[in-house]
């Protein structure tokens, strides 16, 4: 399995990081049999997965239920969960002690938290305790309410100075990555630029150092509003939508269950059931 310094090789060496989301066992064990560099349990998983309209309402314990499974089915792929929100403001000894339950009973490798200012120093707890921390600028989604919508975030000048300045800070409070989510690609590429830990684009552009997307959009799995910047790498959806159609249809006209679905009994036993009479 890739470590830290392996991330930090690879900016050196551009050599792309790739990273994807996950939810579940079957989806674990098909991203690590694509090789990508990092799985994600986000905690988009409230949205693509529970039918929420926001991050907001999954809890520590999803997020734990959740990344056990994807642990199980990528035992050998650098795991990052993200950490719910509210579950890192406030005290940050009860931070702390969240974020150590959450690599103690789900296995990640790092965890990744949204926002710098108050986070900062959390980010310095964490990682003081031996947690690899991800760190996650631009828009970020616990924060939805605040934002006034899913925006791209940095477009103005002034915007532009703060995101640089708090992706040096995330850097400096010992961030392993950091992850840029919908911003202008021209900023991606300054904080880029800046920054010695790699950046993980999403929405941001090619010239970060890595890419993630979520699982669900970029096969097309589910009915939820897929953003802009997810290109369509598969529609599974059509062919699961086809599948249980033909399957309502084949049982409703008898074609299904056909003899090879079917478990047979000897005749001899057969008989017998009525020769005892
Ligand atoms: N399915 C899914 N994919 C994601 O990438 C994702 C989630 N859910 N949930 C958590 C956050 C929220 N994200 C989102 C959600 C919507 C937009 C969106 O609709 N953006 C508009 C652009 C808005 C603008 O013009 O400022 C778009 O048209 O894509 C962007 C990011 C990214 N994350
Ligand atoms: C969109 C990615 C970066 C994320 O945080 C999530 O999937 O929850
Ligand atoms: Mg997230």
């Amino acid at each position: 399995m890739k470590t830290t310094s392996d991330f930090l090789k690879m900016k050196q060496n551009r050599e792309k990081i790739v990273m994807v989301t996950a939810y579940d066992y079957p989806a674990a064990k098909y991203a690590e049999e694509a090789e990508v560099d990092m799985i994600l349990v986000g905690d988009s998983l409230g949205m693509v997965v529970l039918g929420y309209d926001s991050t907001v309402q999954v809890t520590v314990e999803d997020m734990i239920h959740h990344a056990k499974a994807v642990r199980r089915g990528a035992k050998d792929t650098f795991l990052v969960v993200d950490m719910p929100f509210g579950s890192y403001h406030g005290d940050p000894n009860e931070a702390l002690k969240t974020a150590v339950r959450m690599m103690q009973e789900t296995g990640a490798d790092a965890l990744k938290l949204e926002g710098a200012g108050e986070v900062l120093y959390v980010i310095k707890k964490l990682v003081q305790a031996g947690i690899p921390v991800v760190a996650h600028l631009g828009l970020t989604p616990q924060s939805v309410g605040v934002l006034g919508g899913y925006k791209v975030q940095g477009k103005t000048a002034e915007q532009a100075k703060n995101l640089i300045e708090d992706a040096l800070r995330c850097q400096e409070a010992g961030a392993m990555a950091l992850v840029l989510e919908c911003i202008p690609h021209q900023l991606t590429e300054i904080v880029s630029n800046k920054l010695v830990i790699p950046t993980i684009g999403i929405g941001a552009g090619p010239e970060a150092d890595g890419q993630v997307l979520v699982f669900h959009d970029l096969l097309r799995y589910g009915n939820h509003h897929i953003p802009k910047f997810a290109k369509e790498f598969a529609n599974v959806g059509e062919h699961i939508q086809k599948g249980i159609e033909g399957y309502t249809k084949s049982v409703k006209d008898g074609s299904f269950p056909a003899p090879e679905h079917c478990f047979n009994m000897k005749d001899e036993e057969l008989f017998s059931i009525y020769g005892g009479k």
